[in-house]
């Protein structure tokens, strides 16, 4: 049975994730409401901005399900603002921001700068083969500080970029997983580089996978 994975469909760039999951083998399907979050066997939270896909989740009354689902081990991966959506602490929120949390970090929003401190970089991920993954950051977070748990995948490069503050950029974490959690700071959906959805896809069907073998041996 294909792997069916769910995007998050409140705001943000939900049609260039269906296009990169299913360019990387999965079935890929709209999340709106309860009863479709919970035919899915993974689920993205796409690119966007964290505040005003933090309010509609409440409107639509996804906020505890979605926060339900990552508990009981349901896999996730944020881009981008969706990586804001899944840290646990979030520094540079606006005033009544809440995030979904499950990863253990804290992310600082808009680290980087503004819209026009936006840039791509080469960067070497950890779990992606065959060369680096060229990485495109617009008005992105970083990851400040991450638990112990939590899987370092990639950083920014020493020399840099162009746009304000990078020199204080240099090594800061842009890619984490923590046990079926992953999120990246940039944007691989627009890149045409399937690698790092492919890299998702595989993490949901082996969570599948190992849940139908626990199902079986009961
Ligand atoms: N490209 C993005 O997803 C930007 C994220 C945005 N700055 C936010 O805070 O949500």
């Amino acid at each position: 049975m294909t792997t069916t994975i769910g995007v998050l469909a409140l705001q943000g760039d939900v049609r260039e994730h269906v296009h990169a999951l299913e360019a990387a083998g999965a079935r890929a399907v709209p999340v709106r409401r309860t009863r479709e979050l919970e035919a899915v066997d993974g689920l993205v939270l796409p690119g966007g901005e964290s505040t005003t896909i933090d309010k509609l989740l409440r409107i639509f009354e996804l906020r505890d399900p979605v926060r339900d689902a990552i508990g009981a081990g349901l896999p996730v991966y944020g881009s981008c603002a969706g990586m804001i959506l899944l840290a646990d602490r979030i520094e540079g929120g606006i005033e009544d921001q809440q995030t979904l949390g499950g990863l253990d970090v804290t992310v600082r929003r808009n680290a980087f700068g503004r819209q026009v401190d936006s840039f791509e970089v080469d960067l070497a991920l950890d779990g992606v083969d065959d060369g680096p993954v060229r990485s495109v950051f617009i008005r992105a977070p970083w990851v400040e500080q991450a638990g112990p748990d939590v899987q370092v995948l990639a950083r920014i490069p020493d020399r840099t970029v162009a746009g304000a503050g990078v020199g204080e950029a240099a090594g800061k974490i842009v890619a984490v997983r923590s046990g079926r959690l992953l999120a990246t700071a940039f944007h691989p959906e627009v890149t045409g580089d399937w690698r790092v959805h492919a890299l998702f896809v595989r993490l949901v069907t082996e969570a599948r996978r190992s849940q139908s073998g626990h199902v079986r041996s009961l």
